[in-house]
């Protein structure tokens, strides 16, 4: 579908307030996980996203039914699983969906899943994912492309991950869920998302313990039953509406929060100068207080700075006098961000993952994003400048941010998009 790029008049002033959706990456794995329950399960807090309607389609292709019953709710059954395949034209649309090999090893005893490939700023690889299966007792090859994986009984043992891999840990995890096996997790990560989708599952009767430390353990329990689970707040979006009323140096209360899933941003814009305050489950984000310093982050895994804020807060500090330092050794190559910020006067040197920003007045340029997050640091850039901004690769946006233009629209900014949610209704 070609959409129409989104349209930014900025040096416009912002504030009140915006809520956040909830988490696209939590939302994902935990509907995936549904596909280890035959009976129904209610899901809410589901964000309309181009990537839910992804994960959608290729459920439907392994015998899932789907019902929104409402906007963000949705009701999912997957009575019998009648295709144990996840072929490339599903998988090769989101690297998330590779955790659908867990689920249906699960449930059906061999899944065959077209290997992710790329993302667009640079390779990802599922070695862990690999490592551990096998490790469990999973017989893994690989075949034109594809990942063919067969279990014989339930999934056993004890794997140390290498590095800390949140979608590692989700797909071994959902592996090992039904059966009557042990299987203990070491070196796991204690991602938010990984969490809840623990808690989802422990709530329809499996048995996992751990969750949150780097010691996971899975007792396989012989069924799930269905229920009904809301998914956390994003804190990936509430991150970005920070750093956005901080580059645009207004206030602004960012709802539906959970703080402490946000420390480490939070401490990080408190060192630049913004005052922070909590309000049970609101941030009130103030950047009117004091001038701006610039500040050095490094990303790293939760509860560390996320990857998935270092476009969006390169794209603050381009606009901050001084010189800060990002450096992203999770994904080294996620820079697309850089040479679209140039475009509007950014001065960001890149030295392999390491940008040296010093700050400027940017202005309003056309743009493009080449993906999700660069997507948001463009937006992020553009309600900064006076001028239109106009940012192609929208569906991009699309992936991680629900009805985004209507909501900036209600802290006034001035969008223009056609937004995912209305377009799909
Ligand atoms: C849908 C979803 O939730 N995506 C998030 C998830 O991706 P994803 O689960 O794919 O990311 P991982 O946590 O697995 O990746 C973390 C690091 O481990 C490396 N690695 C990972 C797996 C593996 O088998 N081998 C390996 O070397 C990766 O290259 C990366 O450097 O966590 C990332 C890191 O927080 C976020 O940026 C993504 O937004
Ligand atoms: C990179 C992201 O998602 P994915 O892992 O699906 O590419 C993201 O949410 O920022």
């Amino acid at each position: 579908m070609q959409l129409t790029p989104l349209h930014i008049k900025g040096g416009r002033a912002l504030g009140g307030e915006i809520t956040v959706q909830h988490s696209k990456n939590a939302a994902l794995p935990v509907i995936v996980a549904t596909l280890l329950s035959r009976e129904p399960v209610t899901l809410h807090g589901i964000p309309r996203l181009s990537d839910v309607y992804t994960i959608l389609d290729l459920m439907a292709h392994l015998g899932t039914q789907h019902k929104w019953v409402g906007d963000n709710s949705l009701e999912l059954h997957t009575p019998e699983i009648l295709n144990t395949d996840a072929p490339y034209a599903l998988v090769s649309k989101m690297r998330a969906s590779f955790i659908v090999m867990g689920a249906i090893l699960a449930r059906a005893g061999q899944a065959t899943v077209s290997m992710p490939g790329g993302c667009a700023w640079g390779p990802r690889p599922v070695d862990q994912h690999v490592k551990a299966f096998r490790a469990l007792g999973v017989t893994l090859t690989e075949d034109g492309g594809n990942f063919d994986a067969r279990r014989e009984g339930s999934l056993n043992g004890h794997f140390v991950f290498e590095l800390l891999t949140v979608g590692g840990t989700h797909n071994a995890i959902l592996a090992a869920v039904l059966g009557d096996g042990v299987v203990v997790l070491d070196n796991a990560s204690i991602d938010t998302d990984v969490v809840d989708m623990v808690e989802f599952l422990n709530s329809l009767g499996a048995d996992i313990s751990g969750a949150g430390t780097n010691s996971i353990t899975v007792r396989g329990v012989p069924e799930l039953r269905g229920g009904s689970y809301t998914v956390i707040p994003d804190r990936i979006e509430a991150g970005t509406f920070m750093m956005l009323a901080a580059a645009n140096r207004c206030r602004l209360r960012v709802r539906n929060v959970r703080p402490d899933h946000l420390r480490a941003v939070t401490a990080k814009l408190q060192e630049m100068g913004v005052q922070i305050t909590e309000d049970g489950n609101t941030l009130i984000v103030d950047a009117t207080v004091a001038d701006l310093k610039p500040v050095n982050v490094t990303t790293q895994s939760y509860p560390g700075f996320p990857t998935d804020l270092q476009p969006q807060m390169s794209a603050l500090l381009a606009t901050v006098p001084g010189t800060s330092v990002v450096q992203d050794p999770v994904y080294p190559d996620r820079l697309t961000h850089v040479a679209e910020l140039h475009r509007m006067g950014a001065n960001i040197t890149v030295s392999g993952y390491t940008q040296v920003i010093q700050g400027a007045k940017l202005h309003a340029a056309p743009v493009k994003a080449a993906d999700l997050r660069a997507g948001a640091a463009l937006f992020i850039a553009g309600l900064t400048t006076e001028g239109e901004t106009v940012i192609d690769g929208v569906q991009y946006l699309n992936r991680g941010y629900e009805r985004l233009a209507e909501r900036l629209r209600g802290i006034g900014a001035n969008v223009l998009q056609h937004d995912l949610a209305l377009a799909m209704d």
